[in-house]
Order: structure tokens, then C-alpha cells, then sequence
């Protein structure tokens, strides 16, 4: 790639770019990245918003395609220099069979992998996720671990299975000889719960809550611990890392890496309640206001209830055996080492980040009343 931001202007593609994170690494690159000479966003999806950001110095192009599709990515892919694969089907709710999330992950991470190697683009950053490591399905905790942190990452749901293998492909792929001879340089990112401006989950915590008269109760334990990471600095993160990976090739080629800022340590519930609470919801008990088992009867009750009324219509609640050992489980990271290999800052604060989604909620108030 370029030897100066001046020297030569290059070409980006971001697999996903319409989605939740997606969306704010297309912004991050189009703010952030001053090589840019043309950003493809590659999307099943496209937004309209897409078209706002055409009047710019930047070429956008904005590409409907299927990564399940070889040949829509190779299209889409030649003449790229980076690729930004963020595409994905985040499914734990039961809303897509395992098939399809299967195609979608692994099969679509494969053919980016394969349009890369074919057409000559060398840099490919891939969107993980921590759910590559666990909560495994033993219910261990992961204790403000890092990337070399020992844990027993043992998975059944098709979702983590999925980010798993495809995150392997991509490691794997590192060093293989793309057309033109020279090696193709691949990392993986692993996000934890990202929130932030766009995050459906959020949305539907908020609106559940307005639905019960302003409260939400309490199911899991204060006392577990889960990671979070707001949204602008997982873009910021997927930028820098883009940016780096030709300089830092030997370094970073092959190498995973958690995403992580200033976020507090909370359990799921309670760090939710840092934008909801403003928002006007109150999460009532100290404690899980109902006993576990019940917990797991009522989870399993969704299942029995998605699978009859699957006929009739798409029956997906957020409360479901694997969500509830999710939730249940302290996930949490404590690392550097996107720092130390290539330099990764938080460009958003705590504070910034936390203000930054309450008015996004408040602004999806205003559209809720
Ligand atoms: N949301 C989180 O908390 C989180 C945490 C860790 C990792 N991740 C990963 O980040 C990535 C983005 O997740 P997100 O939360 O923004 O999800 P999202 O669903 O908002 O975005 C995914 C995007 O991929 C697109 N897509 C899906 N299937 C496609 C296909 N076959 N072809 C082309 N595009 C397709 C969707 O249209 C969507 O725009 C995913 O790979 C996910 O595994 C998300
Ligand atoms: C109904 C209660 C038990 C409630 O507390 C359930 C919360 C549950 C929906 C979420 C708890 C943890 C979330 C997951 C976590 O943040 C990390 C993820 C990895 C990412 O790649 C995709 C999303 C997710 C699986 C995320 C999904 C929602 C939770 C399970």
C-alpha cells in the first residue's frame, strides 16, 4: 500500500458496512482514514443513508450482495486493497437455522478469504468475537482474561461454532500467496457486547421496558461480570488495525485481538441500565427477583414455544437456554495488546461513549412516544 497518505489513494471494502457496527466503521473510515480514495460498502442490505454520504471526496460505492455468493465477493473484492469483513448473521435467538448462520459465517468468511487470494488484496481484517473464546458451554467464567488467557473454549450453539471456525480460516489464511505473489496479511478483532448508537439488543431491552410500565426486572446476579464495548471504538479499533496491518505485518499478520476501552465491569443488566435509567427505566431488585430453575424452566418454554408457532410466525425472545447461560456467566477482558502491536487508543471515552448512546436512546424516545 501507499508509502505516503498523499502518494497514492486507496481502495477499501467493508463486507456488512449497513449493519449496527458496520455502519460506524464506513463513518470511522470516511473521518478517520486519509488514504481513502474509494470505499465499497458490501451489504445484503443497503441503507438509505448510504446515499448521504456520496456527496463526499470519497468515492462511495455502495454494492447489494450476498457473502454466501463467491462470485458477488470477488466482484466486489478486486481491485480492493483492505478488507474490513464485518458481515455476519448474529443469531442467538433462534431466528435462522444453523445452516444458514453456518453458510453466512463460515462459508462467506471462506469466499472473502478466496476473493482476496484470486484478485490480489493483501490486508483482511476480520470482525470476531469473543464468543470465539466462551462462555463455554460449561458456564466457566473468563475473569478479565486476555488473548493468552487458558480457557476450555467448548461450544454447541451454531452461532459461536461459526464465529469460531470462521475466525480459524482467517488466521490460517494469513501468509498464503494472493495473485501477484506476495502474502496475504489477515488479523481477527473480538469484540464483547458491543452497544452504542444502532444496537438493536438495546432497543428492545428499552421499548420491553416502556411496554412494562418504565421497569425492567432483574434476572441475572449483580456479581456477573460482562464485557462491553461501545461501538465507535470497535470502528476506531477495525480502522487502525486496517491501517497498521501492512507496516506491522510481521507483528500482527495471524494474530487475534479482544476489543476493549473504558467501559465499566457490570453484569449485563445493570451496565444496560446506564442508558436506560436516564431514558426513564428502572431495573427493580437488588437481586434476580425469580429462582434460576425457573429461569431455565421459562427458557425452555420459549424454545417449545418458538418451534410450534414457527409454522405461523417468528416467535424469538431474548430469554432462551443459551442467552441465559450467556447472561449468566462472567465474561469479561483485561488486555493491551492492540495497544502494544499497534498502538490502539480508546477514541471515545467512558463518559463520551455512555452520553453518546443515552441520547441516541432519548432520540429513540422521542420516535417511541
Ligand atoms: N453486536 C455485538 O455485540 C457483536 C459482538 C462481537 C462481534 N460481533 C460481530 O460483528 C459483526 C457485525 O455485527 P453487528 O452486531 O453489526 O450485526 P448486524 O446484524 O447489525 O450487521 C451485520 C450486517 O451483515 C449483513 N449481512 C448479513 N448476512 C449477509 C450476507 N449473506 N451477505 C452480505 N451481508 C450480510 C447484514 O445485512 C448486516 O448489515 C458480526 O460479524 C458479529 O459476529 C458483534
Ligand atoms: C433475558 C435475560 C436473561 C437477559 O439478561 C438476557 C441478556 C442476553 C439477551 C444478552 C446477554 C449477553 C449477550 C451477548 C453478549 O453480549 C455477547 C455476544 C457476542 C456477539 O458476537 C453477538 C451478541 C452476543 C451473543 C450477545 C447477545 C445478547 C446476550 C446473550
Amino acid at each position: 500500500m501507499a508509502d505516503s497518505a498523499q502518494a497514492q489513494k486507496l481502495v477499501y471494502l467493508v463486507t456488512g458496512g449497513c449493519g449496527f457496527l458496520g455502519e460506524h466503521v464506513v463513518r470511522m473510515l470516511l473521518q478517520r482514514e486519509p488514504r481513502l480514495g474509494e470505499l465499497r460498502v458490501f451489504d445484503l442490505h443497503l441503507g438509505p443513508w448510504l446515499e448521504e454520504l456520496k456527496t463526499g471526496s470519497v468515492r462511495v460505492t455502495a454494492i447489494q450482495g450476498d457473502v454466501t455468493q463467491a462470485h458477488e465477493v470477488a466482484a466486489a473484492v478486486a481491485g480492493a486493497h483492505v478488507v474490513i469483513h464485518t458481515a455476519g448473521l448474529v443469531d442467538v435467538f433462534g431466528r435462522a437455522s444453523p445452516k444458514t448462520i453456518h453458510e453466512v459465517n463460515v462459508q462467506g468468511t471462506q469466499n472473502v478469504i478466496e476473493a482476496c487470494v484470486q484478485t490480489g488484496t493483501r490486508f483482511l481484517v476480520y470482525t470476531s468475537s469473543m464468543e470465539v473464546v466462551g462462555p463455554n458451554t460449561k458456564g466457566h467464567p473468563f475473569y478479565r482474561g486476555n488473548e493468552d488467557t487458558p480457557y476450555e473454549a467448548v461450544h454447541r450453539h451454531p452461532y459461536p461454532c461459526s464465529k469460531a471456525l470462521a475466525e480459524w480460516l482467517v488466521l490460517e489464511a494469513n501468509g498464503r500467496k494472493v495473485c501477484g505473489g506476495l502474502p496475504l496479511v489477515t488479523c481477527a478483532l473480538r469484540p464483547t457486547g458491543i452497544y452504542g448508537e444502532g444496537h438493536q439488543i438495546m432497543r428492545d431491552f428499552y421499548r420491553q421496558g416502556l411496554r412494562l410500565g418504565g421497569r425492567l426486572f432483574r434476572a441475572i446476579p449483580a456479581s456477573v461480570e460482562h464485557g462491553r464495548v461501545y461501538v465507535g471504538n470497535v470502528a476506531w479499533m477495525h480502522v487502525l488495525a486496517a491501517r497498521e496491518l501492512e507496516r506491522r505485518a510481521a507483528l500482527m499478520g495471524g494474530q487475534v485481538y479482544f476489543c476493549y476501552d473504558g467501559s465499566p465491569y457490570k453484569s449485563y443488566e445493570d451496565f444496560n441500565m446506564e442508558f436506560l435509567g436516564p431514558c426513564g427505566l428502572r431495573l427493580v431488585g437488588a437481586r434476580p427477583l425469580v429462582p434460576y430453575w425457573l429461569l431455565v424452566f421459562l427458557a425452555a418454554l420459549n424454545v417449545l414455544l418458538q418451534w410450534l408457532l414457527r409454522p405461523l410466525l417468528l416467535y424469538a425472545p431474548l430469554l432462551n437456554p443459551y442467552t441465559l447461560a450467556v447472561a449468566n456467566t462472567t465474561f469479561t477482558v483485561s488486555t493491551d495488546k492492540a495497544q502494544r502491536h499497534f498502538g490502539y487508543e480508546p477514541m471515545f471515552s467512558w463518559e463520551d461513549s455512555r452520553t453518546r448512546t443515552i441520547l441516541w436512546v432519548q432520540a429513540m424516545e422521542g420516535s417511541a412516544q
